[in-house]
């Protein structure tokens, strides 16, 4: 099969520094895989998929993106001005006008039908994040890269918006490579999972990562895979020499296959 994105030994830079900011890091994603990316804070996750996207410059390594690749983007902020008032409807046809036919069907997919005439300041967090996914569905995308689309919503909201996301790629197809913090749901909810802290700490299925005995020797006794993933030490170092890697335990690429 071939993937939607892969990548080489990418090594990203700090913008505007000479610190490594992710090192090494090899990737694939491919049609109708649903991919998630945790890590702790700062360990490189937007960019990582600001790489992916070509919207950061690469120190080393390589991005392939298969050709005609429609990307839908749902970025990690989103500045609403809100002393300039915008419909839904409106933001829906920038920077591209879509007519109102598309525009009502893309709401009703995800969940938030009639909301077009709305301010975008009048609408609940949830309903916000529904009308970004709409926006991101609108070119029909082979892949959905959706960064932290979860922030700010309540457990309800995170479990109803992974719940969406997984029928979206029912209905539509489309491949989703998203960052969370929402481990449990996160478990649920994709087909593989990438551990990162500048470089991949470890990667598989959620059931490979959660019960492969090397994984939870890695993260610790009695752990039960879930929230140990995210527990595990994140303080070892960084460098790809020999001994350092040697520190991390791991497999410097772990595929869910045991
Ligand atoms: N525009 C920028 N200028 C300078 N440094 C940056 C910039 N963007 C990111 N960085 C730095 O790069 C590192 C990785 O940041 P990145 O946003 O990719 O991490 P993250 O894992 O997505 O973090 P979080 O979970 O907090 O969103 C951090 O140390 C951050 O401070």
């Amino acid at each position: 099969m071939s993937a939607l994105i892969e990548a080489h030994g990418l090594t990203v830079l700090r913008p505007g520094g000479r610190d490594t900011v992710l090192q090494g890091v090899d990737f694939r994603i491919d049609p109708q895989e649903i991919v998630t990316v945790v890590g702790p804070n700062g360990s490189g996750k937007s960019s990582l998929i600001r790489a992916l996207l070509g919207h950061m410059p690469l120190a080393a390594g390589r991005v392939t993106r298969r050709a005609g690749l429609r990307i839908g983007y749902v970025p990690q902020r989103v500045q609403v001005d809100t002393t300039i008032p915008m419909t839904v409807r409106r933001f829906l046809s920038l920077p591209r006008r879509v007519s109102d036919g598309v525009a009502a069907r893309v709401l009703a997919r995800t969940g938030v039908e009639g909301v077009g005439a709305r301010q975008l300041t009048q609408l609940s967090g949830g309903q916000f994040q529904r009308v970004l996914l709409a926006r991101a569905l609108l070119h029909g995308p082979h892949l959905l890269v959706l960064d932290e689309p979860t922030q700010g919503l309540d457990q309800p909201g995170i479990v109803a918006f992974y719940k969406l996301i997984e029928e979206v790629r029912r209905q539509t197809g489309a491949a989703v490579l998203m960052v969370s913090h929402d481990l449990l749901v996160v478990m649920r909810a994709s087909d593989r999972v990438i551990c990162l802290n500048g470089h991949v700490c470890c990667e598989g299925t959620p059931q490979h990562v959660s019960s492969a005995p090397e994984y939870r020797a890695l993260f610790g006794a009695g752990s039960e895979g879930t929230l140990a993933l995210y527990r595990h030490r994140h303080d070892h170092d960084h460098d790809h020499d020999r001994d350092r890697d040697a520190a991390c335990l791991h497999p410097r690429r772990q595929s869910g296959a045991s």
